[in-house]
């Protein structure tokens, strides 16, 4: 499990653990664990150019400690000190001692035109989002020269506590994070602005408590995903209702139920008009159409507007069963919803379930996904490149796993269907949202190999996925 802590749980654990230790001991272990990590990203230090941009902050401590043991190791360093009565002195004294240089504001542009790695030490933890001058003009060399930048802890600029970045940030290749990761690093925009995430253990484990934020790895979903027993028969591993499609979009009947059938329950029933009906037929005959008992059910894509299908959709909705509600079923939610439901919004729709602007949304994931799982007493999992699952008690799971082909026509009708098989196996709102994203990212990864795929690819790639994780042969 990756583990993302907010600000104050982390300075609360580094005070504890700073008690126990020599001043001085946690900033050599980051620097410590930084140089290495930018001595791999270089593949090699020796003759490397490196540029070290140290703010007013521990943060750029860490920065010109890092750089002094670079220059050890035979890189040239020299270091851009943003204000030069706030910097941190035993970082820069170990830097000169070592071969490196502070460098004047006139040479700032051909040190980073022919720099191989900037190292981002302008703000940590203690940043508020945005860079101040003469960052920024900084950053503007490193932007116009397209220097790698491996930043320190977080990209400087974005807000840690929730991945914003309402004002100008940092765009790293590499973050290299101490002793936990934070909320900023996993949510995006932020984490796309911090590239690779690495963590270095700095020994803060036992002090950091409950996390704030939980990404699954495929450990953690394997031993989630459900699996038959020698005692197992079709109804025991469940049923799942399907209510998508119209007599306009058949494919989303037929894309719903392939992620259905493609999950880990042992039947699936598909209630919907005779068009999309005979789709659903002919492309999967081992599905029953027709009302039936069901363990959870899956309402909303392609409903279109039939007043018929409304009712139908408050009506699961009030029946108390685990429901998934994507696309057009979102229209038709209760004031506040009973029972367990996952709310599968992309940002458009969870926009306007909010009435707010889309671009809101695009902004703030984290806190919107959060609200609206206040609003609705249901779990929300918001689309997009890291998707977020937010559950109505708080709890926060992100999906990390991203493949940029997987965002195509019909991929989230896909994603409900598998969503919805793993609330009929068992799993509760969170579980089967975090979970059933991963699995649908991990089918991306298996079908599309690095090229153009199609929604139909992802479902038949659902099994392979689920097989791969659980250790199965390929
Ligand atoms: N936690 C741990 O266990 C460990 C933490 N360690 C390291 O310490 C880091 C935290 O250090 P930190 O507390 O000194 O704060 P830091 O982030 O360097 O910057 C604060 C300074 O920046 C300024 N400033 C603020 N916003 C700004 C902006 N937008 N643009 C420009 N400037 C801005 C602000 O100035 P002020 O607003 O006060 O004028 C303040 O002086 C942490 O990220 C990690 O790298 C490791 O060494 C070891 C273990
Ligand atoms: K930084």
């Amino acid at each position: 499990m990756r583990t993302a802590y907010t600000v104050d749980r982390i300075r609360a654990a580094e005070q504890a653990l700073m008690a126990q230790l020599p001043p001085g001991t946690l900033m050599q272990r980051a620097a410590a664990g930084l140089a290495t990590a930018c001595a791999d990203f270089l593949g090699g230090c020796y003759g490397a150019e490196v540029v070290v941009v140290a703010g007013t902050g521990d943060n750029g401590g860490d920065a010109l400690y890092a750089g002094a043991r670079l220059a050890r190791r035979g890189a040239r360093v020299s270091a851009i000190v943003l204000d030069q009565a706030k910097v941190h002195r035993g970082g820069v004294a170990a830097l000169t001692t070592a071969g490196g240089w502070v460098l004047a504001p006139d040479e700032y542009a051909t040190a980073i035109a022919g720099a191989d790695l900037v190292l981002d030490g302008i703000v940590g933890i203690g940043g508020k989002p945005g860079l101040r001058p003469p960052a920024d003009r900084v950053l503007d060399l490193v932007e116009e020269h397209a220097v790698p930048v491996v930043a320190v802890d977080v990209p400087s600029g974005i807000d840690v506590d929730t991945g914003e970045t309402p004002a100008r940030h940092v765009r790293a290749e590499l973050t290299v994070t101490f002793g936990a990761h934070k909320i900023g690093l996993l949510v995006d925009p932020g984490a796309t602005a911090a590239g690779l995430v690495h963590l270095v253990d700095i020994g803060l484990g036992p002090y950091l408590g409950e996390p704030d934020v939980e990404a699954l790895q495929a450990d953690d979903v394997a031993e989630r995903l459900p699996e038959p027993s020698r005692a197992s028969h079709k109804y025991s591993r469940g049923v799942v209702g399907v209510v998508a499609g119209s007599e306009q979009y058949t494919g989303a009947a037929v894309l719903a139920v392939g992620g259905a059938v493609a999950g880990p329950v042992g039947m699936v029933r598909y209630v919907g008009p005779p068009e999309p009906t005979r789709y659903v037929r002919a492309r999967w005959p081992d599905v029953v159409c027709g009302e039936g008992r069901v363990q959870a059910w899956v309402v909303g894509s392609g409903l279109g507007d039939d007043p018929a299908r409304a009712d139908e959709v408050r009506r699961i909705l009030a029946s108390g069963l685990p429901v998934l509600v994507d696309a057009d079923g979102l229209r038709h939610l209760p004031e506040r919803c009973e029972g367990p439901v996952l709310l599968t919004p992309h940002e458009g729709e969870l926009a306007r379930l909010l009435g707010v602007e889309r671009e809101a949304v695009t902004a703030r994931r984290l806190h919107y996904a959060r609200a609206a799982a206040a609003r609705w007493n249901a779990t929300v999992l918001l689309k997009g490149a890291t998707t977020v699952v937010a559950a109505p008690d708080g709890r926060v799971r992100v999906n990390t796993v991203s493949v940029p082909w997987v965002a195509t026509a019909g991929s989230g009708d896909v994603l409900s269907g598998v969503c919805g098989s793993l609330l009929a196996a068992g799993l509760d709102p969170l579980e089967a949202g975090s979970v059933g994203a991963y699995l649908h990212q991990t089918a991306g990864v298996l079908a599309s190999r690095g090229g153009p795929i199609t929604a139909d690819d992802l479902a038949r790639a659902v099994p392979a996925a689920y097989r791969m994780l659980l250790g199965g042969d390929e």
